[in-house]
């Protein structure tokens, strides 16, 4: 009969095909608020408060169902349909599980940001729709338990007028309820979207600012936040809706649904309260190994991915050396590493589910059993059997939610873990306190060209016009506080070239790094005095011992100082960004012409935090934007006119394998040259150049009235510079300074005195 009815009543057996993907973890954990999904192997679906969480290494399933109240046989054909999410995450640092209090405090940080954003409005509004409708499914799911209770009694009373009435009924039911079920996960699904995305612009915001994701590289602070903003985020967000929603559908099925067991059989409903309460300790017992196991897997399998984009990355350099059979070893092992820990999470779960499969299963006929007598001895009708076991597997499944779950929420931690370890790390990068000691280089930018900034505070004498740079009283340490320079005093002034030249690893880049404040590790202060362009003057006049210090300044903006102040730096590797040969022109300066045109224009329809990420201070912040006609002058000015021939300034091409090193360096002047900057600090911009191209760059340069300090090696460099700043390398027994500064050569001697 049961059988029968299954057949003729879709929704017994209906398997939402709208799944939430939600990527919980590499393991494709899913959460599913499922209108009638059945576990597959059971023999009574399981009723709960409508989130189905799966793992692909488990079977370990829970549903709710509006008609989950009737009896089921096994049904192997009914295997639910796996959603493959694609997904590698990873992991924090120590892969060590957090404490509860750790956890909570975590998650609450990280979700709590975007319900006060600017797009709370919004996002509080869809929320209370999501919750509505859910809150919706739930009366429509109650409503079926009756409908279902009246269905079956006619049956059972062979009263056909009555079984027709309800059929039609229940097919009413289907077709008003429905809607609701497919609504609710979809705007859940919006919303998980929406948050997603402002979370994603949220965090990039602040990876991206205050040089932070250098810090974090650079010192290897935390591992793949690529992976925590990809795919941590995309999990944390869904997960986050999917699991709120739960606790509240449970909490609405079990007010909605005790009121029925207990108006049936109230003894039942404590057998169930003490059933639940054991399950839960046990499986928590059972599974307190999953949340260490998961954040290894994360870490595991993102290694793996990153050591996959390194060959790519690196194609070329493991070619020449035909490092084909090292690099297999290398992903074999971290494959390997990922494989072993994969399996010991399948034992682990295995061992889990064997309990959670036997609590599920055990407890089934149960209420059928208790309520049977009363209906032999006519106190109930037949019906009511049907809607207590539908009820007490309402219960069941909203008292149960950790038994069921554990996998799910063990993943799930790991999530929250490594997004909370990232915001901290963020938190601290925008407070300075990421890398700072007490004691750091202070970097100083002051706009000496405004007369009005100098009469409000005096704070720039007059000695210093013509003044660019000053560097005064450096000493300058590796992160890990090793000494490379003592007391390093300069001054920059217009056109006056500084070389400095030193064995290698003396700390050469290092200087620049500390002059790009890349590096704050040592004592002293590096004053820029530029003239700042369209910056507000108390952000680029304030004074180092006031506590709006210009120390912060650049922190406070946000970006690089060369971006914001007129200098420039050409680090030693060049940097092809991805996309056309203009963008790669106009990169760093124009930023926003870096995304290409057919992108900007779909972001009409983007959300609000999703377009022009660009401050929009910058656009006072830079020359005005090059014409095509001065892109391809200025090709042509370094030499590389010749590309126009092969390229377009509007192809895309992987730029970093198509140009030769010399190329790219040359494109990289090309940049400085649009740039316009009054200062450019050139780390071995031309260590690829022939003698002729070397040349010819610096001369370039120097037209453009650009005061630039380079670093090098070559001797020939002498020709372009009034002075050498020659560093050796620290010895701290010895007492003597490890710089000093000389002339190239007699001034008239030099070969750009008449430029
Ligand atoms: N992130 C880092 N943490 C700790 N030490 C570092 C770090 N980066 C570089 N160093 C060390 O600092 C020293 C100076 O490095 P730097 O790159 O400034 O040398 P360099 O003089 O520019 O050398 P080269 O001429 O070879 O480019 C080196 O001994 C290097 O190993």
């Amino acid at each position: 009969m049961i059988l029968l009815f299954q057949q003729a009543c879709p929704l017994f057996t209906f398997s939402s095909t709208y799944k939430s993907k939600l990527p919980l973890s590499s393991h494709n954990v899913q959460l599913h608020l499922g209108f009638g999904t059945l576990t597959p192997f059971s023999p009574l679906p399981i009723c709960r408060g409508g989130l189905y969480i799966r793992k692909n290494w488990g079977k370990c399933s829970s549903s709710s169902s509006a008609a989950a109240q009737a009896p089921l046989p096994p049904d192997p054909d009914k295997e639910y349909k796996q959603v493959e999410e694609e997904s590698d995450g990873i992991v924090a640092a120590q892969g060590e599980s957090p404490d509860l209090q750790t956890l909570f405090r975590r998650f609450w940080k990280v979700a709590a940001p975007y319900w006060t954003s600017d797009d709370k409005v919004q996002a509080r509004l869809q929320l209370a729709g999501v919750f509505a409708l859910t809150l919706a499914t739930t009366g429509i799911s109650v409503g079926f338990s009756f409908l279902g209770r009246d269905f079956f009694n006619a049956l059972a009373n062979k009263d056909q007028e009555q079984f027709t009435k309800q059929l039609l009924y229940y097919l009413g039911g289907f077709a008003g309820g429905i809607p609701f079920f497919v609504l609710r996960d979809y705007a859940r699904e919006t919303l998980s979207l929406r948050w997603r995305s402002w979370m994603t612009s949220y965090y990039m915001d602040r990876y991206l600012s205050n040089q932070t994701f250098y810090k974090i590289q650079s010192q290897s602070i935390i591992d793949n936040p690529d992976q925590r903003i990809v795919d941590d985020l995309s999990s944390f967000t869904g997960t986050s809706l999917a699991f709120s929603l739960t606790l509240f559908n449970a909490a609405v099925d079990l007010i909605s649904f005790s009121n029925i067991l207990f108006g049936i059989y109230p003894p039942l409903f404590v057998v169930l309260l003490v059933y639940s309460i054991g399950g839960t300790a046990i499986s928590v017992f059972l599974g307190r190994g999953l949340v260490k196991l998961n954040f290894l897997q994360e870490k595991k399998e993102a290694d793996f991915r990153y050591g996959l984009v390194r060959v790519r990355e690196n194609a070329e350099s493991i070619a020449f050396y035909s490092g084909e059979e090292s690099e297999m070893q290398l992903l074999l092992q971290r494959f390997k590493s990922a494989f072993e820990n994969l399996t010991q999470l399948l034992i682990a779960s295995r061992n889990l589910e064997f309990f959670t499969n036997g609590y599920r299963y055990v407890i089934q006929v149960l209420p059928a059993a208790v309520v049977a007598p009363m209906f032999f001895s006519g106190k109930i009708e037949f019906g009511v059997i049907n809607q207590s076991v539908s009820a007490f597997n309402h219960i069941l499944g909203d008292f149960s939610l950790i038994v069921y779950q554990f996998q799910a929420i063990s993943a799930f931690s790991a999530v929250i873990n490594r997004l909370g370890e990232f915001d901290d790390v963020l938190d601290r990068s925008s407070s300075r306190s990421l890398t700072d000691t007490l004691e750091d280089i202070q970097i100083t930018y002051r706009d000496f060209r405004s007369s009005s900034a100098l009469e409000s505070n005096g704070s720039t004498p007059p000695e210093k016009f013509g003044t660019l740079l000053e560097v005064e009283d450096l000493i300058l340490k590796t992160p890990s506080e090793s000494t490379l320079i003592r007391d390093l005093s300069l001054t920059i002034k217009e056109k006056d070239n500084l070389l400095v030249m030193g064995p290698s690893g003396s700390g050469k880049t290092s200087l620049l790094r500390a002059m790009a404040g890349l590096w704050k590790t040592g004592t002293g202060k590096i004053t820029y005095y530029i003239n700042g362009g369209g910056y507000p003057e108390q952000s680029l006049c304030s004074d180092v011992n006031s506590p709006n210090n210009a120390h912060d300044t650049y922190v406070a903006h946000g970006k690089s100082i060369s971006r914001k102040s007129g200098i420039f730096f050409l680090p030693q590797r060049p940097y092809m960004v991805l996309g056309t040969l203009r963008q790669q022109l106009l990169y760093p300066t124009w930023s926003n012409d870096v995304v290409p045109m057919s992108d900007s224009t779909k972001q009409t329809n983007a959300l609000p935090f999703l377009t022009n990420l660009a401050k929009s201070e910058d656009a006072n912040d830079r020359p005005t934007k090059p014409t095509t006609d001065e892109l391809i002058k200025v090709l042509e000015d370094v030499r590389l006119g010749y590309l126009l021939a092969r390229f377009s300034l509007d192809s895309t091409h992987e730029w970093s394998s198509v140009l030769s090193l010399g190329e790219q360096q040359r494109l990289a002047f090309a940049r400085l040259l649009l740039s316009k900057p009054q200062l450019a600090l050139l780390d071995e911009s031309t260590s690829a150049l022939d003698e002729a191209n070397e040349v010819h760059l610096y001369q370039k340069i120097r037209a453009a009235n650009i005061t630039y300090v380079s670093i090098g090696h070559r001797s020939s460099l002498y020709d372009y510079h009034e002075r050498i700043l020659r560093i050796s390398t620290f010895d701290s027994d010895n007492e003597q300074l490890n710089w000093y500064i000389e002339p190239t050569r007699p001034e008239s001697s030099l070969k750009f005195t008449n430029l």
